[in-house]
């Protein structure tokens, strides 16, 4: 068995007197490639945020790498990629800058890796010189994609990665992504609410319904014998 990347242990987030996360359970295996799904507002970015330690929890943990997920050192940092639900990148800068600014923070960075995807992508010309804040909502995720793949993580965590994406842009993430994961056993979680995109990729998924994950395993046993597709699944977990 391969070392589990990620240990949540009872977790509970609360936002004022909304209970979102009710004691979650989740270990992650090196390798995998899970999708997160549930409800809107069930708490999937809330989890993937906690995850990360990027969030006060009011009980439980999250471990990355065998270190406490809010006080990782630098070397585990510089494995990890993120793509958040909302842009965070820096607005007055342009694509070139933040990737230039970016470069610098990490030790091991793919030159190759953004200079083919920002190719492939449409950042290449005078894309690549304007400033972010003129960007259009699938250009801005996919620099947001970019950024999190420049330095060849080894856990990605991608929250609702491709939901301004164009179908074309969403089948080349996918193919970079499943390669990244061939290649370099790299450990993936993403929420979606595309299954038809999520069938593609994972072999795994999680179901997060009333604060906790209530089903997880492989989709193809989860869906054995049951004559169910996806979308079934998820209307009968998280109803
Ligand atoms: N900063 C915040 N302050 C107060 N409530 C919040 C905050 N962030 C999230 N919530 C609430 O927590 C719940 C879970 O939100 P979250 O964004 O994690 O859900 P989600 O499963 O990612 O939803 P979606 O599928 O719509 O993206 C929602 O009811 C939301 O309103």
């Amino acid at each position: 068995m391969k070392p589990y990347v990620v240990e949540i242990a009872n977790l509970h987030k609360n936002f004022g007197k909304q209970q979102v996360l009710q004691g979650v359970n989740w270990s992650i295996e090196q390798g995998k490639v899970i999708g997160l799904l549930g409800r809107n507002g069930a708490g999937k970015s809330t989890l993937l945020e906690c995850l990360l330690g990027l969030r006060d929890v009011e009980a439980g943990s999250s471990t990355l790498f065998g270190q406490p997920a809010t006080a990782l050192n630098d070397a585990v940092r510089a494995q990890i990629g993120y793509v958040p639900q909302k842009s965070d990148l820096f607005e007055w800068l342009t694509p070139l800058q933040l990737l230039d600014y970016f470069k610098a923070l990490y030790p091991h960075w793919n030159q190759a890796k953004v200079d083919g995807l920002m190719q492939r992508w449409g950042f290449h010309g005078d894309a690549a010189r304007k400033q972010i804040s003129t960007l259009s909502g699938g250009e801005r995720q996919r620099l947001s994609i970019i950024r999190a793949l420049a330095h060849d993580p080894r856990l990605l965590v991608l929250d609702e990665p491709v939901a301004s994406l164009d179908p074309i842009g969403r089948r080349d993430f996918l193919q970079e992504l499943i390669n990244d994961v061939i290649e370099r056993d790299t450990t993936v979680i993403f929420s979606t609410h595309i299954l038809s995109d999520l069938e593609r990729v994972a072999l795994d998924v999680a179901f997060l319904q009333g604060g906790k994950i209530v089903l997880q395993g492989a989709l193809d046993d989860l869906l054995e014998g049951k004559n169910l597709s996806l979308e079934d699944l998820f209307v009968e977990v998280t109803k």
